[in-house]
């Protein structure tokens, strides 16, 4: 412990008011010219001090201000570099290879040979890392833009000299790792940051000026002691704050120039320190002897021994006034050197400690990275597609008699589903997680939040809402009519986050956010082309990139979309002629639409994998198929020719009819009608459903919507459990075709929702989307509860014959061969191979920063006056 005088300033409030004066400018400067400035002035400081120690060379002085090429050539040979060694160092470079004299020196050095050069600056290199110096790659001599790492070692080189000089005492410039010598005690730097500023804390000085403390009991003081404490963390956020957005290179630099205005700043208050400590001999505050120390439990001591010494000192004092006049001054001019001395060690010691916060802050940048990185990752095993079902709350008076949610879990919901006789069903489905009506907003969101900070990091995120009319889409994405803080939708919530993210990295990156807006009707983009490229992904060529800056421009130019749109003066959505689907048909709508949901729930993403079943594979497979069918057609011949039952050797003429899919004329040759199985139309539907499966080729949500088999009036042709449940029907099948979305590369968000009808589907909203199904439970009649049934059986007769007699592959070998597969009844919670999201291009981070937001645009009125609607 070493006693310190103290000044009515402190060196935390020297260093906080610095930060906070140069901190914020700093940010805004050319980092690049200060760079060089820096750069210059280093190298111009290596130069001088290189001229000094060894004097001309080569009868040519190194340049006073050199620029780095010159600086670089001159100390190309070494020569100069291991004669200022020898001269701080004697024959620390025994052998200097010296110029011939012979050879006609050019400007540049060139004339020694590359031997030569290689041994002087070897040798040099090789004494500096002995004596622990900081050095460089002998190739830096060799090539321009290098000679930072060479004005460094020169700088050290030169503070190594001085520090000799000066005894080898106190701390020296520039770093290195001088090889401990036993005469001196390298300074010990702390490695936790808040030790050091408690006891810098500790070692302020008070006074009654500048708003310090003037109680001087000993118990006061560490009251104050801990109270500035309190103040540490600002000190450690202001230099968090101006490195946090520095780059690594660029730290030093900073902290460098705000190190020398702390210096400079301390120098000066120094300078007119003796001012102000004439003053405060007159106004008779008394003088305090401080202890820097760790533990606050030494702080007691250091002013008792304070107030001891106050007394001698005024005791000294007043022999000093009696006896000599001229004694006083020297006393205190002593005094006043050795309060210097003590405050320029202690600003060394701050600026040390700077540095470690400036080491500090840059690994700090690098858990940052780390951390987006890892948040990325998270994002991915919550999966690459997550659909949340949001439950709207009944209005008021209504019942949903005949079908009810019997049970909302977190991830699961569950729907009792009357029958035909009387008996009553449970049906389940999984999803991320079921939000009951009692979710707020706010909850809501939550869970999508995270995927926008995935946005800003370079991954493209699809939101949309999907459900029948009146089901609540537009109340999740964009909230009510005159929604509040609490009430506003995903969408805005979205565009907050969105933006307030891209400002809180703007000076470590910049994002360029573009909104583009698309009318879709009848899944058809409105008058623009859509394009596929390899390059870009789909694609809308021509449709306007807007840049925004805030919410608000997103907001407006959402209202001109609006205006815009071809069907702008009949489009108002009338919400009060929607009809909220109490018609019997709204569980049909709600277990198709968790049935939809449920099964986007369980793609994964993932590239294509080429379907290389071995020929004899293929050979079983035919040969399974094949048998399947002859069963088939057994048992067929058997229900519809009961003769031949009794005679099951002989063969029904119909036979050959059968086997060639004509199968109607031979069957009313029979006075039958065909079993509604065979119909030909219907062996074309599906036909064309697997057709559409076969052309599947990308995850688009809305590509796996418009291709997905239509239910449940139409059977799935995939064969998995979900498409036997599906039954053709007119009734129930209203909901068959998707509507249209079109995803641009680097968007953001959507918003569709059925159409119930789905087969005429424009754009309803002109908001974001959000993954939600938003169900509405009403009464049903009986007639629909055949039909639920009927889309809800295990599988249907209809299916397996059409199966077996089309010799349609089922969709899991077909999915071989897809972007997709579905799994059957994986819970959508699964983790998904996190590798699959970079293997779809549309998925990978962009290396540009660009994002677009798509938003689209209220549906058509007709659209309203069917049972669905989409946006
Ligand atoms: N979670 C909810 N809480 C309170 N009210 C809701 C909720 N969801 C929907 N509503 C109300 O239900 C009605 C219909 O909702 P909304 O307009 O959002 O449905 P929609 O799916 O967008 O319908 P459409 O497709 O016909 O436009 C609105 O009056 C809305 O305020």
């Amino acid at each position: 412990m070493e006693p310190q005088l103290a000044l009515p300033f402190s060196v935390l409030s020297v260093v906080e008011e610095v930060l906070q004066k140069h901190g914020s400018p700093l940010s805004d400067i050319d980092l690049a010219s200060r760079k060089a400035e820096e750069a210059s002035s280093r190298r111009n400081e290596a130069a001088e001090w290189l001229r000094k120690t060894v004097g001309i060379f080569g009868g040519k002085d190194m340049p006073s201000e050199p620029t780095e090429e010159e600086f670089r050539i001159a100390l190309r040979s070494g020569i100069v570099l291991c004669n200022a060694l020898n001269k701080i160092q004697p024959g620390a470079v025994p052998k200097v290879v010296e110029a011939p004299s012979d050879i006609v020196i050019i400007p540049d050095g060139a004339a020694l040979s590359a031997y030569q050069y290689f041994e002087n600056v070897r040798n040099f290199l090789v004494t500096m890392e002995e004596i622990g110096l900081p050095t460089f790659e002998v190739s830096d001599l060799e090539q321009g833009g290098k000679s930072s790492r060479i004005v460094n070692c020169v700088l050290a080189l030169k503070s190594y000299s001085e520090w000799n000089l000066g005894g080898k005492n106190g701390l020296w410039k520039y770093g290195g790792n001088p090889k401990p010598s036993a005469s001196v005690k390298p300074p010990i730097l702390r490695k936790n940051l808040e030790p050091f500023m408690r006891s810098l804390s500790r070692g302020i000085s008070l006074g009654d000026k500048d708003g310090l403390i003037s109680d001087k009991s000993p118990n006061s003081d560490v009251k104050h002691d801990l109270s500035k404490v309190g103040s540490i963390p600002s000190l450690d956020s202001l230099v968090r704050e101006i490195l946090f957005n520095k780059k690594l290179e660029d730290i030093p630099i900073v902290v460098e120039s705000l190190l020398s205005k702390v210096m400079e700043e301390f120098e000066q208050r120094l300078l007119i320190q003796p001012e102000t400590f004439k003053t405060t001999q007159e106004d008779k505050a008394p003088l305090e002897l401080n202890i820097a120390c760790d533990d606050e439990k030494f702080l007691v001591p250091s002013f008792v021994k304070m107030e001891e010494d106050e007394r001698v000192d005024a005791k000294q004092k007043e022999n000093d006034d009696k006896y000599n006049g001229n004694e006083k001054s020297s006393n205190q001019t002593l005094k006043q050197q050795k309060l210097f001395q003590h405050q320029n060690e202690n600003v060394q010691v701050t600026c040390k400690h700077m540095l470690g916060l400036a080491s500090a802050a840059s690994r700090y940048q690098k858990v940052l990275e780390e951390n987006r990185k890892l948040y990325n990752q998270l994002q991915d095993l919550k999966g690459n597609i997550r659909v949340y079902c949001r439950v709207r709350p009944s209005k008021s008076g209504q019942q949903n008699h005949n079908c009810s949610v019997s049970n909302i879990d977190e991830g699961s919901i569950s729907l009792i589903i009357p029958s035909k006789n009387g008996k009553e069903g449970k049906k389940t489905f999984n999803f991320n997680r079921v939000f009951d009506p009692s979710s707020t907003q706010g909850e809501v969101f939550a869970d999508t939040q995270p995927l926008i900070r995935s946005v800003l990091d370079g991954y493209n995120v699809c939101i949309f809402a999907y459900g029948q009319t009146g089901s609540g889409k537009t109340h999740t994405m964009s909230g009510p009519d005159n929604y509040t803080e609490e009430t506003v939708g995903v969408n805005y919530r979205a565009l907050r986050d969105l933006f307030l993210l891209s400002e809180q990295r703007k000076d470590i990156i910049h994002y360029d956010i573009y909104v583009q807006m698309l009318e879709i009707y009848n899944e058809q983009l409105h008058t623009l082309e859509i394009r596929n490229s390899s390059h870009n992904g789909i694609n809308v060529p021509d449709a306007n990139l807007v840049p925004v800056s805030s919410t608000s421009d997103v907001l407006n130019l959402m209202n001109l979309g609006q205006k815009n749109r071809a069907v702008s003066s009949t489009a108002m959505n009338d919400r009060s002629s929607r009809s909220h689907s109490p018609e019997a048909e709204a569980l049909g709508e709600t277990i198709s639409t968790l049935k939809f949901a449920e099964r986007v729930s369980t793609v994964e993403l993932g590239a294509a994998r080429v379907n290389k079943d071995s020929s004899e594979v293929k050979e079983l497979k035919d040969q399974i198929a094949h048998m399947k069918a002859t069963s088939t057609k057994k048992d067929v011949e058997l229900e519809h020719f009961p003769h031949y039952a009794n005679n099951i050797n002989e063969t029904p003429k119909l036979k050959p009819q059968l086997n060639s899919n004509s199968r109607s004329p031979s069957l009313s040759n029979g006075s039958r009608k065909p079993p509604r199985e065979y119909s030909s139309s219907m062996v074309e539907n599906k036909k064309k459903a697997t057709d559409k499966l076969m052309k599947r080729r990308s995850l688009d949500p809305m590509d796996i919507y418009r291709n997905s088999p239509q239910w449940p009036n139409h059977a799935g042709v995939n064969g998995n459990e979900d498409d036997k449940e599906s039954v053709s029907g007119d009734s129930v099948g209203k909901s068959t075709k998707s509507n249209g979305r079109i995803t641009i590369d680097h968007s953001l968000m959507e918003q569709f929702d059925t159409e119930s009808q789905r087969s005429s589907s424009p754009m309803s909203s002109p908001t974001f989307p959000f993954d939600s199904s938003k169900i509405r439970m009403e009464a049903a009649t009986t007639n629909d509860y055949d039909e639920l049934e009927l889309a809800t059986s295990e599988s249907s007769e209809s299916d397996k014959s059409w199966q077996s007699n089309v010799h349609m592959p089922k969709t899991t070998s077909l999915s071989n061969g897809l972007v997709s597969k579905t799994r059957k009844s994986a819970h959508p919670r699964q983790v998904k191979n996190q590798e699959t999201r970079s293997m779809i291009p549309s998925l990978s981070p962009s290396p540009r920063k660009k994002t677009t937001v798509v938003s689209q645009l209220r549906k058509h009125p007709d659209a309203k006056r069917k049972n669905g609607n989409a946006k």
